[in-house]
């Protein structure tokens, strides 16, 4: 029996995790100190199937290169941009997160910062309790009739366009991704950016931080906000220009900022801190013992499943494949990484694009995890550490063209999986099924028809389709002690071209394949291998 497999706990997620990882029979350090130690993870790592992690954690390309086991990374949250996404899909590594399970502490707290601006709560509480009862210095606004803008209206900015309704505010957002049609069952007005600056009286962020929404409030930006706007921002540092947000307040442009979450964690030290109009708070928007709880509890469910069981959910670098999906994906994955070897050992010259058809019912499973599985077969010969998961990309940075199809059943077969793979020189067929018992089949290999099993040691040889060559080829093997387990042959017409894909017992020496080589007619032999 395998060993269970070891999951380590790097940064504060609720006990109700380890409690989950132990009930289904994973082990689990919980060390939560170390998301703040990176030596002391990057000398740990390599013991570990699976690392659950929140935001202080930073899975960087030095602490990935030492996870030499490591399977699954789990993010009990949203973002995850603590970890070094390329790198972790490019070393086989799952990344999944917890969409939902914050959203609404977070909206939350994003509404609780609103007023704390409105009515200036922080700085009211601290004068009351220094004793200075100044009620005439904290004159507030009032939040009813006021235009709320929402920059990013996915899971937290509907959330928080919900709320501001019921709030009795006016809420216009900008996030390109909105339709119309949700944009009206939220009773929200779907606005440009260049709209919804001058026309907010609040503004709070709910995007994650791209390339495309780093600074979106930049100087300019701010600019072009309403004199006495008040901005929020619950997302992610860098969303905003701190330098040019402090400027504006200095200057009486901006009423009040309240922020979350800053350009550099832990933020020690802030262009914003010290500003009379300005309330922070340490990156508290999931703190909320029912959001600690949800994601928790979620994302080791999904690490286990996905250790234990193969289901993949809200993976960021992956398909999904539920719990039922990943028994019945298992003898085509199977299949398409074996069609993918097949090809990929036959393969000399650069590979240029490679094309995959499902016929029947393989076309209704996951053909993504499939097409990946494929990938990584044709790659494996010549990248031994591919997988895949990182099959994909790796392709992609290779320049190599993948296509899908997907099509009813045509032919004898309920369910036909055909890979074609195109080098610099030619383009070369192979096609599959699953028999019963779940045994990956060949069916055909350049159009020819070939009924064969995968075996650990095989001989594929190409060759004239002319009487003798079969004895010949056998008294080869013959004499040289290799011993003929099974025989499959095809060709595409009486004199035409021929195909053996043969099975033997054991490795086959170099030298018989120069011996079979050297046979009348034969134009290719191959020693292949599936394990
Ligand atoms: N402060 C916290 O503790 C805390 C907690 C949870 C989430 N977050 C952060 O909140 C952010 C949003 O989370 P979510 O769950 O709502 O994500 P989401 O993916 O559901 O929504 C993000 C929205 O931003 C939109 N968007 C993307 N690029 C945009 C652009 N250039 N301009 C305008 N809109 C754009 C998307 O279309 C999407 O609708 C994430 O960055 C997440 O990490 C912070
Ligand atoms: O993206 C998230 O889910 C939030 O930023 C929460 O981060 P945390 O788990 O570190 O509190």
């Amino acid at each position: 029996m395998s060993a269970a497999p070891k999951v380590l706990i790097s940064d504060a997620l609720s006990p109700a995790a380890v409690q989950i990882f132990k009930d289904r029979g994973i082990d689990v350090d919980f060390r939560p100190e170390l998301g703040k130690d990176k030596d002391k993870l990057a000398e740990i790592i390599g013991d570990y199937d699976g690392l659950a992690i929140r935001s202080a954690t930073k899975v960087t390309p030095a602490i990935l290169a030492r996870a030499e086991r490591l399977r699954v990374i789990g993010r009990a949250g949203i973002g995850v941009d603590n970890v070094d996404i390329p790198v972790a899909t490019a070393r086989g590594v799952i990344v999944m997160n917890t969409p939902f399970g914050n959203s609404i502490t977070t909206a939350e707290h994003a509404i609780a910062l609103m007023f704390a601006l409105a009515r200036e709560i922080p700085a009211a509480d601290a004068s009351t309790q220094a004793g200075k009862w100044e009620k005439n210095r904290f004159m507030g606004v009032e939040i009813t009739g006021k235009t709320l803008g929402i920059i990013g209206c996915g899971n937290i900015g509907s959330i928080v366009a919900e709320r501001g309704v019921g709030l009795r505010m006016k809420v216009i957002a900008y996030d390109p991704f909105l339709s119309p049609e949700r944009a009206l069952d939220l009773g929200v007005e779907k606005v440009e950016l260049d709209e919804l600056l001058p026309r907010a009286d609040f503004i709070t962020l709910h995007t994650p931080l791209t390339d495309k929404t780093r600074n979106v409030l930049s100087e300019a930006n701010l600019a072009k906000t309403k004199a006495g706007v008040r901005i929020i921002n619950c997302a992610r540092g860098g969303l905003v220009d701190e330098a040019a947000l402090r400027r504006a307040l200095d200057g009486g442009h901006v009423a009040g900022a309240a922020f979350d979450v800053f350009v550099e964690e832990p933020a020690n030290a802030n262009p914003l801190f010290g500003h009379p109009n300005v309330v922070c708070t340490p990156h508290l928007g999931a703190a909320t013992s029912e959001a600690q709880e949800n994601v928790a509890l979620q994302v080791a469910e999904q690490m286990s499943e996905y250790l234990l069981r193969g289901a993949i959910q809200n993976a960021v670098n992956f398909p999904s494949i539920t719990a039922e999906e990943a028994p019945k994906l298992k003898p085509f994955i199977a299949l398409a990484e074996k069609l993918g070897s097949f090809a990929g050992q036959l393969t000399e010259t650069g590979i240029t694009s490679i094309a995959i058809t499902y016929e029947g019912t393989v076309a209704g499973l996951k053909t993504k995890a499939l097409t990946a599985s494929a990938i990584a077969g044709v790659l494996r010969p010549m990248l031994a550490d591919v997988n895949v998961v990182s099959a994909p990309a790796v392709a992609k940075e290779r320049g190599i063209v993948v296509e899908e199809t997907i099509r009813e059943a045509e032919g004898d077969y309920d369910a036909l999986m055909t890979l074609s793979v195109t080098t610099e020189r030619q383009t070369r067929a192979i096609s599959g099924t699953v028999f019963a018992g779940g045994k990956p089949r060949i069916l055909s290999i350049k159009d020819i028809n070939v009924d064969a099993e995968f075996a650990p040691s095989m001989i594929y040889v190409t060759n004239e389709d002319r009487p003798g060559f079969i004895g010949r080829f056998a008294s080869a093997l013959g004499e040289a002690g290799v011993n003929i387990a099974t025989f499959a042959l095809g060709r595409d017409a009486p004199g035409g071209s021929a195909i053996a894909l043969v099975e033997v017992d054991g490795p086959v020496p170099p030298q018989v394949l120069e011996a079979v080589k050297a046979l009348p007619g034969v134009k290719q032999v191959k020693a292949l291998s599936f394990t």
